[in-house]
């Protein structure tokens, strides 16, 4: 320790952290230079449609998974307890809706963007304006990822902070840009691998730092750290199990039901079935990955109890916590350290890595492809160099994020519920709504966006404790019974926290909700909108674009009904094939719809789709 509190890195730390860059690096390589050698877009931006679910299930895992899960969750469960482990029940519902309504619609339309979608739905302008969504999501999202790490390992170790931005971003950078979707899926195995072996060594040194498994135990449970499930509606409490729980759905919908990263590997799987599978697989591995990190902060809890090094002042942040305690509890295990920090750089660069990629899918295929013609050799190459962008882009995002400052994990979850909250609207409206228009698509969407950064922003604004709290304030609304000349220590007297009134209500939302809030408003505007300017008709829909809820729902009530004459009661069986064929068919049928008219001239991925389609 030196006198600024650092604690330094031993060489072997140092060896582990570059071994995983090296090995990173050479899984790039060994993909740029084998297989079709990354010389078609259909292998650089979709590893040849032959992806088995096993690598897929961890790559999609990963990329949502990043060093502000692992330095964010413990910190977390450190300071309120395990409450918010209950967002694991937000997996069940928020992978199987995806496996059974997103992936096989997306799937059967032979798409190479999920943004491809809302032109085939809606029209061109939508599809825009959903790609470009989507963009400025990942690259806020990029930012926040590649900083998290490097800051952490700055405060507590001293290691260069621009230094470790830009090491890992030029290694990302280079081998997602050389070796394609393939690199980008097997480095995320590697990582993943990584960061669970990191995070498990460091929970089980710190369970015996902490006197052993029921030493351990007895002190998170005597410290009231374990907690019960928490059934108090109110939507404004941050984590209860309905914030987390039914709001988490949500989120997750956002993530791996509509989000090019992952809808991009589900299409890259080998058959239908393979990507379903891959996703019911996400199940236990995100699972895991919760548990891992839930048991770290409680490890930590174990370890300094309510004496933490925040309150003592050796770090200034609470996402520093979970480093000091490696660096703390660690020191005498040379090499751990370094395991730990190869560990959350692991789980940063399977982020960005996946991010690249499919920025630079939805970039090529739905703002270059439908207005410049080209040779596959040069749309391989520029989607090259749109990956190699992008990490530069990164790179600039990481400064900005600098110079932000907030909790990494709220953050993170809230731009998730902020930007990709409408976008999970906007599908919602085109998969759920035939009626729902072009026009109301695109101001629900924009709807959706003005509701996120009004509440998002408002709610972040009235959080914070200092004088903008009072600007904010007395700008929306006026405190009965207040002074004048308000004081600043003054206002949480005056404002009785625990109940929120009029917009303050609004702003004090929990930030779970907001995916769930701003994917509604899409779909309510939306909707409002298709009526006040003409809804579609049935008949106009592109077939396979919407998915049959009353059919599915009747059919299954057939089945629940008359369970033992279910083989004499042919209108299931009839709705159910009508349904199958429809999806079957998409390509032969799409050309006489009238809303596909204007979509099939400009086909932007006819060559991708010519490849791929049987
Ligand atoms: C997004 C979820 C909830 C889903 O797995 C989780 O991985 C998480 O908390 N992610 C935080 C964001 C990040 O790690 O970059
Ligand atoms: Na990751």
């Amino acid at each position: 320790m030196d006198p600024a509190g650092h604690k330094y890195f031993t060489v072997i730390d140092y060896v582990i952290f570059a071994l995983l860059l090296v090995a990173s690096m050479a899984i790039g390589l060994y993909y740029a230079f084998t297989g079709g050698r990354q010389s078609t877009t259909r292998e650089f931006l979709f590893a040849d449609r032959s992806m088995k679910c096993l690598p897929l299930s961890l790559s999609l895992m990963a990329t949502f998974q990043s060093a502000v899960a692992i330095i964010g969750t413990p910190a977390e469960v450190y300071a309120n307890g395990t409450q918010y482990w209950f967002i694991g029940c937000s997996y069940i519902l928020g992978l199987l809706i995806p496996a059974h309504i997103f992936i096989p619609l997306f799937y059967r339309l032979h798409l190479t963007s999920v943004y491809q979608y809302l032109e085939l739905r809606f029209c061109k302008a939508v599809r825009i304006c959903g790609t470009v969504t989507f963009i400025f999501q990942m690259v806020i999202y990029m930012g926040v990822g590649i900083y998290t790490p490097a800051l952490a390992l700055n405060a507590v170790t001293g290691f260069h902070l621009w230094g470790a931005v830009l090491a890992t971003g030029l290694v990302c950078t280079l081998y997602t840009a050389l070796g394609g979707l393939k690199a980008v899926v097997w480095t995320d195995v590697f990582q993943t691998v990584v960061m669970f072996t990191g995070q498990l060594a460091v929970i089980i040194v710190g369970v015996h730092q902490a006197g052993g498994l029921s030493d351990a135990w007895a002190k998170v449970r005597d410290g009231g750290h374990i907690s019960g499930i928490d059934l108090n509606p109110d939507p404004t409490v941050r984590h209860t199990f309905w914030t987390l729980g039914v709001g988490g759905v949500f989120l997750m919908l956002s993530l791996y039901g509509v989000n090019q990263a992952q809808v991009q590997r589900y299409l890259s799987s080998r058959t239908e079935k393979e990507a379903v599978m891959s996703c019911y697989m996400v199940f236990p591995c995100l699972q895991v990955a919760l548990m891992l990190s839930c048991l770290m902060g409680l490890v930590m809890y174990a370890c300094y109890g309510n004496n933490s090094p925040l309150k003592q002042q050796y770090i200034t942040s609470k996402d520093q916590m979970v480093l000091y305690f490696v660096m703390d509890m660690l020191q005498n295990f040379p090499g751990l350290p370094g395991l730990f920090v190869a560990c959350l750089f692991s789980a940063s660069l399977s982020t960005i890595s996946s991010a690249f990629n499919s920025l630079a899918t939805v970039t090529m295929v739905d703002l270059i492809k439908p207005h410049f013609s080209m040779t596959e050799a040069r749309a391989t190459l520029l989607s090259k160099l749109l990956a190699l962008a992008y990490g530069i882009i990164c790179l600039a995002m990481a400064y900005v994020v600098h110079l932000m400052n907030s909790s990494v994990l709220q953050a993170a979850l809230s731009i998730f519920g902020m930007v990709g909250g409408p976008l999970l609207g906007l599908f919602c409206l085109g998969i759920f709504f035939p009626c729902a228009n072009s026009i109301g698509a695109v101001t629900g969407l924009a709807a959706g966006l003005i509701m996120a950064f009004w509440v998002g922003i408002g709610g972040f604004l009235s959080r914070m404790p200092s004088s903008v709290q009072v600007l904010a304030l007395n700008s929306t609304n006026t405190i009965p019974g207040a002074p004048e000349n308000i004081t600043v220590t003054a206002v949480p007297a005056v404002i009785d926290p625990a109940r929120p009134v009029g917009l303050n209500g609004l702003y004090s939302l929990s930030y779970m909700w907001y995916s769930a809030l701003n994917s509604s408003t899409v779909v309510l505007i939306g909707l409002i909108i298709s009526f006040m300017t003409g809804p579609t008709k049935g008949d106009d829909v592109a077939s396979g674009t919407v998915y049959p809820v009353m059919q599915r729902a009747r059919s299954l009530l057939h089945k629940l009904v008359k369970p033992s004459t279910c083989c004499t009661a042919p209108p299931a069986h009839t709705e159910m094939d009508g349904h199958k064929e429809m999806n079957g068919n998409v390509k032969e049928d799409a050309g006489t719809e009238e809303e596909t008219d204007t979509f099939l001239p400009s086909d932007p991925v006819s060559p991708l789709e010519q490849e791929t389609s049987v």
